[in-house]
């Protein structure tokens, strides 16, 4: 997949991209990541990327040309690739899930555009942009954090990125469900010991405490995911059994 990142704080992607899966997914070809600076793309003298909002207000606004121009140049270095998305970081977008993360991660390409000061002129999304999506409900200094979150769960999606030990398939949201617990050694930390069924090894009851602990945990921490989760057929009576022990439990 090739990644294009329009921002004014290209250095911010240094230390994030080249690092652990993401720069190992760099390395094997799996990613083409380039992240332009929109200043360079400034007309004016002084490389000037703001102005004062029309109307009054607070704050700056970041300027269209400079981003329209940075944005021709991403489409540019993807010439092979027809209309790629283009994804503006904002709080007012889409909220961003495992869901969407599936999607893009099918895309050939995508450009996130990542804003600053009180935000990107409105005619820049009207024509440019063709998602805008939000990290959650509250607002950050810049769509940089927002944009390399976004780019990690999107990456770590494509075929190959990760490696079969740390497949994502069990983890939380994949499946519809939250993660079960995880432990490691030593099998006695402190006094503290792992369920024995762990170390039973016996996979069937293993994969049924797993999934029983799932399924307990998204009851109570996020009972609006249960809502859309599609139980596995091989799962059915485990689930039926779970949800009788839970309603005689209260
Ligand atoms: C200070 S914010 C601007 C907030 C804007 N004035 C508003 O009230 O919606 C500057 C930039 O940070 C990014 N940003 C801030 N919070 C975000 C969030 N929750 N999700 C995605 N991007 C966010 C956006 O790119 C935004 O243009």
């Amino acid at each position: 997949m090739k990644i294009r990142i329009l921002t004014l704080f290209p250095e911010m992607f240094d230390k994030t991209l080249g690092s652990s899966i993401l720069q190992r997914a760099i390395d094997n070809g799996y990613l083409d990541i380039q992240s332009l600076n929109i200043r360079d793309f400034s007309d004016s003298k002084h490389k000037k990327v703001d102005d004062y909002p029309y109307g009054g207000g607070p704050g700056m606004v970041m300027t269209p040309q400079p981003v329209f121009d940075c944005h021709k140049q991403a489409l540019e270095n993807l010439d092979s690739i027809e209309a790629p998305r283009t994804i503006y970081m904002s709080p007012k977008g889409k909220v961003f899930n495992q869901k969407l993360a599936q999607e893009l991660s099918k895309e050939k390409a995508l450009i996130f555009i990542c804003g600053h000061y009180e935000g990107i002129d409105q005619r820049i999304i009207d024509t440019l942009v063709t998602d805008e999506i939000s990290i959650g409900d509250y607002v950050l200094t810049g769509g940089e954090i927002p944009a390399m979150a976004v780019v990690d769960a999107v990456a770590r999606l494509i075929p190959g990125v990760l490696s079969q030990e740390e497949s994502y398939k069990d983890e939380s949201f994949y499946n519809g469900l939250l993660e079960y617990p995880q432990y490691t050694r030593p099998q006695d930390f402190r006094g503290m010991t792992v369920p024995d069924v762990l170390t039973s090894g016996n996979h069937k009851d293993i994969d049924e405490w797993r999934f029983r602990q799932s399924v307990e945990l998204t009851r109570n921490r996020r009972p609006d995911l249960l809502k859309d989760f599609v139980v596995p057929k091989d799962k059915e009576k485990l689930f039926k059994k779970i949800t009788i022990e839970e309603k005689d439990r209260k």
